[in-house]
């Protein structure tokens, strides 16, 4: 198998034995508290993360004594002095503790106590798609606020992983179920993520990909009609299409190929945001649209297929970095943190028109290559392979609409944000293994 192979595979062998053995790797450890160190700045005993909680790269499970140790990882002194529980009063204690803050895992390695908000400003929040890269940021952020966070997502590409940390936190609920179905529950705000946002995992299933822009969306916004919540689109920079425009501004109607092998992803979001206007123009549904770029950072699945994680994992491996085409297209790169204070800005403000959140930081994909090559001192020969079908050869978003009406613009530049990830994945190698990258066309999400 090459790594430009439709097929590919993780192989999982230290870290899922870690979970069943139940004994702390060396390296393993060694990732827990450089992650710790790292990220957390330490407020009395609370655990502020720098940039949310940025690391989850595998599948393992704890046992209640696990918790206890990894809380005693964390740069908190209470969770510092923390062991344990050898007697029924410690173990209820800890509990109650725990009970009230998050469990530290690898994929969040430290705790963090949610603030106590009044039952009136504390908001039910539901994430469609909240397990995934992306929505699982989002959770973090909107629990770090004290509000109650639901998540809906099929794991299709999300993982349970991105969000095991908040498990047994009395805010959070999990519902593993698909938004082609329609729910009936409370809330007052709703983010719909969800939809498989790689080019080959949306491709994998057309049909699916269309029904869940359309059905989905239109069931997520018969649930904000029936409760009155407002709700949120994550719609995309592909509804540009190869757009003719540069940079894209919001005004543009963009250059789809509706028959293409990118329009069920590019058409399906089209009519996600037809369906957002028809429902506050009919129902006086309170709406919001964000057209995101490129997006990265830590938490993206190894085998998702897109360019960041694929250089990345490449680079790290000495293995040959895979450009489509001649590399001259470009691409414009957010890191996610910044895409997820734009979601927020965004439902928290009154504008209601579509709103591009992206980083105008463009490189040619070829620019890109040579970028992660030297920022990982990889030996990686550069490989051209074909380029993929109506794959846009330019890609920049305008974002003084952001800047104006949410007083919104990215913070990470490209280079600190491709610093963290590429640390992030060479965490992930080292618990994991060799990991062969997603290549072109249609492909199912691998674990
Ligand atoms: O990352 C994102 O946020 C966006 O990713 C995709 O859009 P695309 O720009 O095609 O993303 P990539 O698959 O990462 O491709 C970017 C460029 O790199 C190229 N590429 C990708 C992967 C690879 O191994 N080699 C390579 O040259 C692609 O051909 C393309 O020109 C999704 O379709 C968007 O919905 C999403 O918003």
């Amino acid at each position: 198998m090459t790594p430009s192979s439709p097929t590919h595979s993780t192989k999982k062998t230290a870290i899922t034995t870690l979970g069943e053995d139940r004994h702390m790797h060396s390296s393993y450890s060694q990732f827990r508290w450089i992650c710790a160190l790292g990220m957390g700045i330490a407020i009395g005993n609370v655990v502020i993360p720098m940039s949310y909680m940025e690391f989850a790269p595998h599948n393992n499970t704890f046992t209640h004594n696990q918790h206890m140790r990894y809380s005693a990882g964390t740069v908190s002194d209470k969770y510092k002095n923390s062991k344990s529980a050898n007697t029924w009063e410690e173990l209820v204690e800890q509990k109650q503790m725990f009970a009230s803050q998050s469990i530290p895992t690898p994929a969040a390695p430290v705790a963090m106590e949610t603030p106590k908000l009044s039952s009136k400003e504390r908001k039910k929040i539901m994430i469609t798609g909240g397990a995934g890269f992306v929505g699982s940021h989002l959770a973090d952020k909107l629990m770090m606020e004290g509000h109650e966070v639901i998540i809906l997502d099929n794991f299709f590409t999300g993982q349970k992983t991105n969000i095991d940390h908040w498990m047994s936190h009395p805010h959070f609920s999990l519902i593993v179920g698909d938004v082609v179905d329609p729910i009936h529950l409370e809330v007052d705000e709703i983010y719909h993520l969800a939809c498989p946002a790689s080019p080959p995992h949306y491709q994998f299933n057309p049909v699916k990909t269309i029904k869940t822009s359309t059905e989905g969306t239109m069931n997520m916004l018969g649930l904000a009609k029936r409760v009155g919540a407002k709700i949120l689109l994550t719609s995309t920079s592909e509804i540009y299409g190869d757009p003719q425009v540069h940079p894209q501004k919001e005004d543009y109607w963009g250059n789809v190929n509706p028959m293409g092998p990118r329009s069920c992803y590019d058409e399906g979001k089209r009519v996600a945001e037809t369906m957002m206007y028809a429902y506050k123009h009919s129902n006086n549904v309170d709406v919001r649209i964000a057209r995101i770029f490129n997006t990265f950072g830590p938490r993206m699945h190894p085998n998702d297929g897109r360019v960041v994680s694929n250089f990345v994992i490449q680079s790290l491996q000495n293995k040959p970095i895979t450009i489509y085409g001649e590399g001259e297209q470009t691409r414009s790169f957010q890191y996610v943190s910044d895409l997820v204070d734009g979601l927020h800005a965004l439902m928290n403000g009154k504008y209601g028109a579509p709103v591009n959140l992206g980083n105008p930081q463009e490189f040619t994909v070829a620019e890109f290559a040579t970028t992660i090559k030297e920022m990982t001192a990889s030996k990686s020969e550069i490989k051209k392979l074909e380029k993929t079908a109506d794959d846009p050869n330019k890609r920049k978003p305008d974002i003084s609409l952001a800047k104006q009406e949410l007083n919104w613009e990215p913070k990470v530049s490209v280079k600190e944000g491709l610093a963290k990830t590429i640390e992030y994945f060479r965490m992930v190698l080292l618990s994991t293994g060799e990991i062969i990258p997603t290549g072109p066309g249609a492909s199912k999400p691998q674990n």
